[in-house]
């Protein structure tokens, strides 16, 4: 599988994106430069997690409008998969590639823990080697994951069965408990926990892998 991964200023699980794609992939992703306007043609482009501009304005708000994201936005629209982690589903909602917006945590306080999380819809390209209604538990690590979107959203969203994710015990006021979600299409995947830091047993488990076995499974 092709894919690229696009870094940020201040993305920080890139490393981890790159290195899980080539694990269960067996190949390396390209890596694009927020400033680089073309990216290779690729299966699946990969938005990773962190702080990207320092979380200026509202996080993920100014790497939307960066000009890699114009082109991720042209292949999305081509029907190209875009999976966005952590600051990459806040850069998702920023571009308006998904909808809703990622608020601070109920809390105010930084999150960092393993939660348990439902997967709720396994016809995906992400989560089709889940079993429905499996519970995985995933790292999350965010100070502004409290999924909100308003009640006509929301509505289209669970009627849709675009809530892939659900917590099981919500870490940050999500609306719906929202953990991740997906545009109509079922091309763009957005989500707050961290699949990529478990593939392998030396990182405590391997609940992350199935994502990126399903996006192998996808292509064949
Ligand atoms: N791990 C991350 O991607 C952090 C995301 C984001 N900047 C936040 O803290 O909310």
């Amino acid at each position: 599988m092709k894919s690229a991964v696009v870094v940020f200023p201040a993305s920080n699980c890139d490393r981890d994106m790159i290195v899980a794609l080539e694990k269960v992939t067996g190949q390396k992703p390209h890596i694009v430069w927020h400033q680089d306007s073309e990216i290779p043609d690729v299966d699946l482009i990969a938005l990773p997690g962190g702080f990207s501009f320092g979380d200026y304005l509202r996080c993920g708000a100014m790497a939307a409008r960066s000009p890699a994201m114009k082109e991720v936005i042209a292949r999305a629209d081509k029907g190209v998969n875009v999976f966005g982690v952590c600051n990459g589903f806040q850069v998702l909602t920023e571009t308006g590639l998904l909808p809703g917006a990622l608020m601070r945590n109920q809390s105010l306080k930084f999150v960092c823990k393993h939660v348990d999380l439902k997967v709720e819809n396994t016809d995906t390209p992400y989560t089709n080697a889940y079993e429905q209604g499996q519970v995985i538990n995933i790292p999350v690590a965010h100070h502004d994951g409290n999924y909100f979107a308003d009640d006509d959203t929301l509505k289209e969203l669970e009627d849709d069965g675009r809530v892939v994710f659900r917590y099981m015990d919500n870490p940050n006021g999500s609306r719906n408990d929202i953990a991740g979600i997906i545009n109509r299409r079922k091309n763009i995947l957005g989500m707050m926990p961290h699949p990529e830091r478990l593939i392998e047993e030396a990182q405590g488990g391997t609940d992350g892998r199935g994502f990126f076995e399903s996006m192998l499974n996808s292509l064949n």
